[in-house]
């Protein structure tokens, strides 16, 4: 990878690799933009395949944030991080040698806990630094507001796509059974949808069926049900060149970060299929809303003031993107970009 080039065409602030030969600690730390403040984004442990996918991965998702945090009216910047380890390789001392980097950042870098990473991982990067959050339990940890904000998206892209305000007997197809899919499937049972799901793990599937009566499918299947909405929560990149053929959904709405696989191309792709696709970062930022509230000195009526906007801005974005003719990603992408130009908007500065 061209690395400066890369970054002037991303637009990062500053990449830093960390390496500690004797815990054999290999991280990165992506600041992509501190217009709008500090920058936030969780740590993501990955046994990645190679460095160029780590670094990929990083400058994808620590771009993402910075346009999560400006589409959520959060006046702080942009950063992910990536630790290149097995999970079994996880120590306390990988833990905390990787804290003493986050600590050497001062406070330009704030994160927490991602994919792979548990409260007690947190807790021992905690040791070496305070730049760590969503440690609290008061708040009952992030996935439950993300999968709330993925309601509310739901709910928005219905609208949009099909005039209608309620979601009863809509068919969604749900791909990842964790902390926010089965949290997803509950509010989605409650408002009458009916459910389709997979996850590689069956027990979560069967769970799934006896609490709410979902369909268990095949992983493979996911893609080409005749259903009406398709909501990624397990991984990125499911959203290409390959499965894009295979989708019968009208709308793509989930929790998953870097959901497509190319931006643009994808975008395009879904765009031209008729498919409504809310951007990732607008739809999946409850968990940041829950951990800057957190942060701030959580006041749930604050906090769930700015999740509800996730309706609003989405309805915004569907509707700049319709009016100019361009995809939401790229629609979405112009609505965070002026905020973070822009940042007295957010009462920045
Ligand atoms: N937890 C949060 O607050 C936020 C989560 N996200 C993103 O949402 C996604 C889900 O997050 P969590 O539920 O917290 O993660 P999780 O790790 O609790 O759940 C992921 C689930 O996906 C399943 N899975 C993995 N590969 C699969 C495949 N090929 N097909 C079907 N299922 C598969 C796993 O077995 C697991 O049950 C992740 O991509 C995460 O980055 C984004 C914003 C906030
Ligand atoms: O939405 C994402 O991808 C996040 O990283 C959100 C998030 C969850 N826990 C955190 C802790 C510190 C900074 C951001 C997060």
């Amino acid at each position: 990878m061209k690395l400066f080039e890369t970054v002037t065409e991303m637009g990062h602030e500053q990449v830093l690799f960390c390496h500690d030969k004797e815990r054999k600690l290999k991280a990165i730390i992506a600041i992509h933009n501190t217009n709008l403040g500090a920058a936030m984004g969780a740590t993501r442990l990955w046994p990645y395949p190679s460095e160029a996918d780590a670094l990929r991965d990083v400058l994808r998702l620590s771009r993402g944030m910075t346009y999560k945090a400006a589409c959520a009216n959060i006046p702080m910047g942009g950063g992910k991080a990536v630790i290149i380890a097995n999970p079994e390789d996880k120590t306390e001392d990988l833990l905390r040698a990787y804290g003493r980097f986050v600590d050497s950042l001062n406070g330009r870098f704030i994160t927490g806990q991602d994919v792979n990473l548990s409260p007690d991982d947190v807790r021992n990067i905690y040791k070496e630094t305070k730049y760590v959050v969503g440690r609290s339990e008061k708040s009952g940890g992030p996935a439950p507001m993300t999968a709330l904000g993925v309601l509310l998206g739901i709910k928005a892209a219905v609208e949009f796509r099909f005039q209608q305000t309620n979601l009863e007997g809509l068919k969604v197809a749900i791909q990842g059974l964790g902390n926010v899919g089965q949290n997803l499937c509950k509010h989605l049972h409650d408002h009458k949808a009916q459910l389709f799901v997979s996850d590689i793990d069956p027990q979560k599937a069967e769970k799934m069926h006896r609490l709410y009566g979902a369909t268990i499918v095949d992983s493979r299947e996911i893609y080409s049900l005749d259903v009406d909405i398709f909501s990624p929560c397990a991984l990125g990149g499911i959203i290409n060149s390959k499965t894009i053929p295979m989708l019968r959904a009208n709308i793509i709405a989930g929790a998953a970060n870097n959901q497509l696989e190319n931006e643009i191309l994808d975008g395009r792709l879904l765009q031209d299929k008729g498919i409504l696709y809310c951007p990732d970062y607008v739809i999946n930022a409850g968990g940041l809303i829950n951990v800057y509230n957190e942060m701030i000195g959580y006041e749930e009526e604050k906090a769930f003031s700015q999740l509800n906007n996730i309706y609003n801005t989405l309805l915004e974005i569907f509707n700049l993107a319709k009016t100019q003719e361009i995809t939401t990603f790229e629609a979405a992408q112009k609505i965070a970009e002026k905020r973070i130009n822009q940042p007295h908007l957010l009462g920045v500065k």
